[in-house]
């Protein structure tokens, strides 16, 4: 078996928990309230300047220059690419930008930005994973389900298209190929940072969706 097999083994729970969440639910069927959607896009630009970062920390420490390209392009990407996905929103709905990051995306940004600059790469990388990965089977389930009429349709577009798709199949080879040269407690290592990371996606998610601030 394959290392991110038995890591996708290992989040089934939380995967489930994602997939059954009213977030999900209600972009799905294209009724998620507005003010619920614009939170999540504030959160999430706020989310992907420090998701890039992290890559890019990645892209420095890396030993090989094959690994630091792809690390550098996948930031580059982070921030191009959702961006511009963004944008739309943030003009179609009006949204104003938000400096003040919500508890999850708090917790979930000062994680990656901690385990990419304290950790190994390899644990690093598994950190990152979910971000790609989980997005990627979200999208597909949504994309499956959701009429084409859906006012979320571009963000669904995005994250169950080829190009995104791609990325996700890379940095899978990635996180394998350094599971292969890691021992068994950095492997340990690994699964823990990939089950935290994809709580955290659940928690980001939830946020939103009880438009949760901090409560002191
Ligand atoms: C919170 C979160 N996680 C993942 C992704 C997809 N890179 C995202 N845009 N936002």
């Amino acid at each position: 078996m394959q290392f991110t097999e038995q890591l996708w083994q290992d989040i089934q729970p939380i995967y489930k928990s994602i997939l059954e969440h009213g977030f999900v639910k209600k972009l799905t069927a294209g009724s998620l309230p507005s003010p619920t959607f614009q939170y999540y896009i504030q959160q999430d630009a706020l989310y992907l300047v420090d998701f890039g970062r992290a890559l890019s920390q990645l892209a420095a420490r890396s030993t090989q220059p094959d690994d630091m390209l792809q690390f550098a392009q996948f930031a580059q990407n982070a921030i191009l690419v959702e961006r511009a996905l963004h944008e739309t929103y943030f003009a179609l709905y009006a949204i104003e930008p938000q400096t003040v990051k919500m508890p999850a995306c708090f917790a979930y940004t000062n994680y990656l930005l901690a385990t990419t600059s304290l950790q190994s790469i390899a644990v690093g990388a598994a950190a990152v994973l979910p971000c790609f990965w989980i997005y990627r089977e979200v999208g597909r389930f949504i994309y499956q389900r959701a009429i084409q009429a859906n006012p979320y349709r571009a963000w669904i577009d995005t994250y169950a298209g080829d190009a995104f798709d791609q990325s996700v199949t890379q940095m899978l080879e990635l996180t394998d190929r350094f599971a292969e040269q890691a021992g068994s407690a950095e492997r340990e290592m690994m699964r823990e940072a990939f089950r935290m990371s994809s709580r955290l996606e659940w928690y980001f998610w939830n946020d939103a969706y009880t438009l949760n601030g901090w409560l002191v």
